[in-house]
């Protein structure tokens, strides 16, 4: 198993502010520890790998084009991403879902995308509140999942980050029961799909994750970190994330 991954996403927010968190955050990381990993909007990606530069702490972009190149106004390819001195790259978040239309077939061309650039991608599942009531939740990330990683998948070129979309940005979160329960599935699905490289790719748990319940969450076998949004924008709240997640 790689190391366990605390990666934050800062959404659309930034500001030099910000970036002052970032290098404390930075400046804290010692030797060991999980991997630590902050998407700052595109804009900032630059000045995030400057301001990281000699740390342990990594940076990734949120969102990319699965095109090379060419006549996309507004959006940011892979190999722009990497560009910038970034290493990984989040694809297929439910809020790009949603704002934008993004298929599985998309998501699963822009980690393909991803990988040609040289870019680790995070992939984003999960299911809303609706599907999280029915019957057949497990079976619909179950199909999310199938249809958006593409062929290939080893631990070193994946992370699958579990993201209930109604315990996102709502201070919800999921039971350690139906925490345990969907990672399980999909690390039984992983390993059915790429043998051993599927027991080594890293599934983190999204939605809500903050210093008052990560150490719960990451007690969950098949967590090996989180995905974190609003607890990310403070070094103050990311670093005991990141501490829970080294003490589990
Ligand atoms: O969407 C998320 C991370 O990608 C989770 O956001 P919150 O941690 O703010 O709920």
């Amino acid at each position: 198993m790689a190391r366990t991954l605390a990666a934050g996403n800062w959404k659309m927010n930034g500001d030099a502010g910000l970036m002052d968190e970032l290098a404390t955050l930075a400046a804290h990381q010692g030797e060991d520890g999980p991997d630590v990993l902050i998407c700052p909007p595109a804009t900032m990606l630059a000045q995030a790998v400057a301001a990281t530069k000699d740390s342990r702490v990594a940076v990734g972009g949120q969102d990319c084009h699965a095109a090379a190149s060419g006549a996309h106004t507004g959006d940011v390819s892979a190999a722009m991403i990497r560009d910038t001195g970034a290493s990984a790259v989040i694809v297929g978040h439910s809020e790009r879902r949603a704002d934008h239309h993004e298929s599985n077939a998309d998501i699963r061309a822009k980690a393909q995308a991803a990988w040609a650039a040289g870019l680790l991608p995070i992939l984003c599942i999960g299911e809303s509140e609706a599907e999280r009531m029915g019957p057949d939740t497990l079976d619909i990330i179950a199909a999310q999942l199938d249809a958006s990683v593409p062929d290939g998948a080893t631990g070193e070129t994946l992370v699958i980050a579990y993201e209930p979309i109604w315990a996102i940005g709502t201070g919800r979160v999921p039971t350690l029961e139906q925490i345990v329960e969907t990672h399980d599935m999909i690390r039984a699905r992983l390993v059915a799909r790429f043998g051993d490289e599927g027991d080594k790719i890293r599934i983190l748990y999204g939605g809500s994750v903050k210093p008052t319940n990560a150490a719960e969450i990451f007690t969950a076998k098949n967590v090996d970190g989180a995905l974190v949004g609003g607890a990310s924008l403070k070094a103050s709240d990311f670093q005991p994330i990141i501490d829970a997640l080294a003490a589990a």
